[in-house]
């Protein structure tokens, strides 16, 4: 990188401050064309085309050397619980509601929003590390949350999480943490951060819970993030208690909408794929955490991409997957739907790509997503050094299948950088802070 007019150290701490208008020379596109990319001090990508540098050179900032690199958008990964890093292996290989009941809900109990910064810090750190820069996040404490994303520089749709099983009081308390939340957001004035609603799930949260949740998101005109069909025990418990399906159920309460982003949906039939398709409402659809956590199905994609429904990708949290790697994910994806499905051309490279950039993109309303002029700069380049990159028949296929979140080299999320060849700022301080925040959750909840 030359910063204009003299230093190129990727230390200069100056570089991650804040969007310049830049220049990025000589990196390969997807599609194997040799580009320079240009992108104003907006964060808006101007020209894109073979050797448009010295057109552009006196207009630029910054100038990035992306020679032996690859231009891929930034990764969106729309559904996770971000700051469960600090649950990362705290209990593993176990049946997804004696896991919920038993280990996870006791532990976090005793959260802090000190816990949740760090937990979420050390999410974004290695969510950068791995090329991306969005997230759909739902969790607890939240406006801790806002804060760590902040500090990151990612995108990010954040909702406190809403758990009430039936109980009024807890839907009052629940409804003025997401209230607050959201006037939150918007007074931090920050267009990355946006602010959701996040019904848990139909099972945690009854129908006349669930219209409350489909009325603000429809007043405040902002996402519902929810789980949905994850597991088959869910889908029967939901006949013989509502006579229908979860899916019915979200529908019948106002929960199904185009501004919908419900994960997993592993156990939707066909009917309720052709519904998600006609209210325009997303899938985030989660392989990792689902094969882990043997929901015994794969979600459905032969009939959600037959009913035009928009299936977007996401890592789940760190307990359950156990890392948020959307590399991992693209490939786990890819492989899972053709093996349970038992079809070989079932979701290919370009469109499992797709699924993780445009279609996040979509899911969660940013104009982003892809490598294109008039659109928010959010690129990730990737070493074509890395042994798994070589050699280059096929630069999609070696997105898809082969690389690793370790492949990413560098990531502009909005024109910003947030890691420039394997640097990122303040990294070290991060993994402290968290490790000493997952020790002092687990001595808490040891003490009680
Ligand atoms: C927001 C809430 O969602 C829980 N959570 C984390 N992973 C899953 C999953 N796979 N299914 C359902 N709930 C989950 C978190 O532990 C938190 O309690
Ligand atoms: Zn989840």
């Amino acid at each position: 990188m030359s910063k204009q007019p003299d230093t190129t150290s990727v230390k200069d701490l100056e570089l991650y401050t804040k969007t310049r208008s830049t220049l990025i020379t000589g990196t390969l596109l997807p599609d194997k064309r040799k580009v320079d990319i240009w992108y104003d001090e907006t964060g808006t990508i101007r020209e894109i085309g073979p050797d448009i540098s010295h057109a552009h050179k006196g207009d630029a900032d910054i100038i990035i050397d992306g020679s032996g690199t690859l231009a891929i958008p930034g990764l969106y990964n729309t559904h996770t619980h971000a700051a469960m890093t600090l649950l990362r292996g705290y209990a593993d290989d176990m049946h997804l509601q004696q896991w919920l009941s038993e280990k996870i809900w006791p532990l976090e109990a005793h959260l802090t929003g000190d816990h949740v910064y760090w937990g979420t810090k050390l999410a974004c750190l290695e969510m950068i590390r791995s090329g991306t820069v969005a997230m759909n996040d739902m969790y607890f404490f939240m406006k801790d949350t806002a804060r760590a994303v902040e500090e990151a520089g990612i995108r990010a749709v954040l909702c406190h999480g809403i758990i009430t099983f039936g109980d009024e009081a807890k839907l009052e308390q629940e409804m003025k943490a997401t209230e607050d939340l959201v006037r939150h957001i918007r007074s931090q004035n920050n267009p990355l951060i946006r602010p959701a609603i996040g019904p848990h799930a139909p099972y945690t949260v009854p129908p006349q819970h669930l219209e409350v949740c489909a009325e603000y998101s429809r007043n405040e005109d902002i996402i519902l993030h929810t789980h949905l069909a994850e597991t088959k025990q869910e889908v029967d418990d939901c006949q013989k208690t509502n006579g229908m399906s979860p899916a019915a159920l979200l529908d019948k309460t106002g929960c199904l909408s185009s501004r919908t982003v419900a994960a997993h949906g592993c156990w939707l039939t066909e009917d309720d794929c052709r519904l998600l398709g006609e209210r325009g409402a997303h899938i985030a659809h989660n392989p990792v955490s689902n094969m882990k956590l043997a929901t015994g199905r794969a979600m459905p994609y032969h009939h959600l991409s037959e009913k035009k429904v928009n299936v977007s990708l996401g890592t789940d949290g760190c307990s359950s997957n156990n890392n948020l790697d959307m590399f991992e994910e693209m490939k786990t994806a890819a492989i899972c739907q053709k093996f349970f499905w038992n079809s070989d051309t079932l979701l290919p490279a370009g469109e499992v790509l797709s699924m993780a950039t445009s279609s996040g993109a979509r899911a969660l309303g940013y104009s982003a997503g892809e490598i294109k002029p008039g659109l928010s700069a959010d690129i990730c380049l990737l070493s074509l050094n890395h042994p798994s990159m070589v050699p280059l028949h096929n630069p999609v296929s070696n997105v898809a299948y082969s690389a690793l979140g370790c492949t990413v080299q560098t990531v502009i999320c909005n024109g910003k950088i947030l890691m420039y060849e394997g640097y990122i700022p303040q990294e070290q301080e991060i993994i402290t802070g968290a490790s000493s925040s997952a020790t002092d959750l687990l001595d808490r909840a040891a003490r009680q």
